[in-house]
């Protein structure tokens, strides 16, 4: 259970997230929406221990994640992965090695220094990549990949930590329809069958209301929503993004649901 009680971010006198409160008490998959600076990273930061808050709490299974120092802490970094918009692979480097740079933080430095990785490790990196679906990419260097594929090795180096949370932040904002569609339903599919919690930023409403459990809603630095994608009206939606009458849902919509309205493919 992930209990978080009025965490709070304080950037000088800027309060980016006010006194967040909301449990998971199950694995869910929920997405955070909300326009620009509404605190969506900030939050997910603090989940990580990126940032540390400024004031609140945060439990897992009963431990205080908030007060986590040191090996504790890093210990608690890879139980809950992040994954970026801009991927954040290091690009030269082979995709089946960024992948064992997911196991990083259990290796010793001797070890890291000269890129030794064992066997079982690499088995389980081929393993994830086949999973996803890019295996027969493994030798290529990260850059040569598309950003749909590159997003999917970020997911592999991720589920090698064997995290009980996902953390995704604005994971296909970069992506064309087609990927962002292939991207989610791994994400989604990851949760199902593993029974990860998956929290995602999300820029858009549909894909929030397509692929997650529930969804949170922030608007500035507040959560003004939290419930099921059936909850999430058109009125409730035009609050969290404090728009006005002519607020238009297609608006924060990417072109995902347009290729599944197309029947191009099939809905997830
Ligand atoms: N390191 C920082 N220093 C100062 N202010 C910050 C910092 N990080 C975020 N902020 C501010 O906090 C607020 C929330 O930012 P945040 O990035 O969390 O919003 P967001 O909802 O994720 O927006 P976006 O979708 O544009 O990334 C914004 O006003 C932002 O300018």
């Amino acid at each position: 259970m992930l209990e978080i009680k009025s965490l709070t971010k304080r950037f000088g006198d800027k309060t980016a997230v006010d006194a967040a409160t909301f449990t998971v008490t199950e694995p869910q998959m929920i997405g955070i929406i909300g326009r620009s600076g509404a605190g969506k990273s900030t939050l997910l930061r603090m989940l990580n221990r990126l940032n540390d808050a400024s004031d609140g709490q945060m439990l897992y299974e009963g431990t205080e994640v908030t007060r986590l120092t040191g090996t504790a802490r890093r210990a608690w970094q890879a139980r809950c992965a992040m994954i970026f918009q801009q991927f954040n692979l290091v690009p030269r480097m082979d995709v089946v090695s960024n992948v064992l740079h997911g196991t990083l933080n259990r290796r010793s430095t001797f070890a890291t220094m000269f890129n030794l990785y064992p066997q079982g490790d690499i088995h389980k990196a081929i393993e994830i990549l086949d999973r996803l679906g890019i295996a027969e990419q493994a030798s290529k260097r990260a850059e040569d990949l598309s950003g749909g594929q590159q997003q999917r090795v970020a997911i592999a180096r991720a589920l090698m930590q064997d995290p009980a949370i996902i953390l995704a932040d604005e994971p296909i904002a970069s992506l064309d329809p087609m990927n962002a569609q292939i991207v989610m339903d791994a994400l989604r599919r990851i949760h199902e069958e593993d029974g990860r919690m998956v929290i995602a930023n999300l820029h858009t409403l549909d894909t929030a209301r397509r692929y997650c459990d529930r969804v949170i809603g922030m608007r500035d630095g507040r959560i003004v929503f939290d419930g099921t994608p059936a909850q999430l009206t058109t009125g409730v939606a035009r609050d969290i993004y404090g728009a006005g009458a002519d607020f238009s849902e297609a608006a924060t919509s990417t072109a995902i649901e347009t290729l599944g309205k197309q029947g191009d493919l099939a809905p997830a």
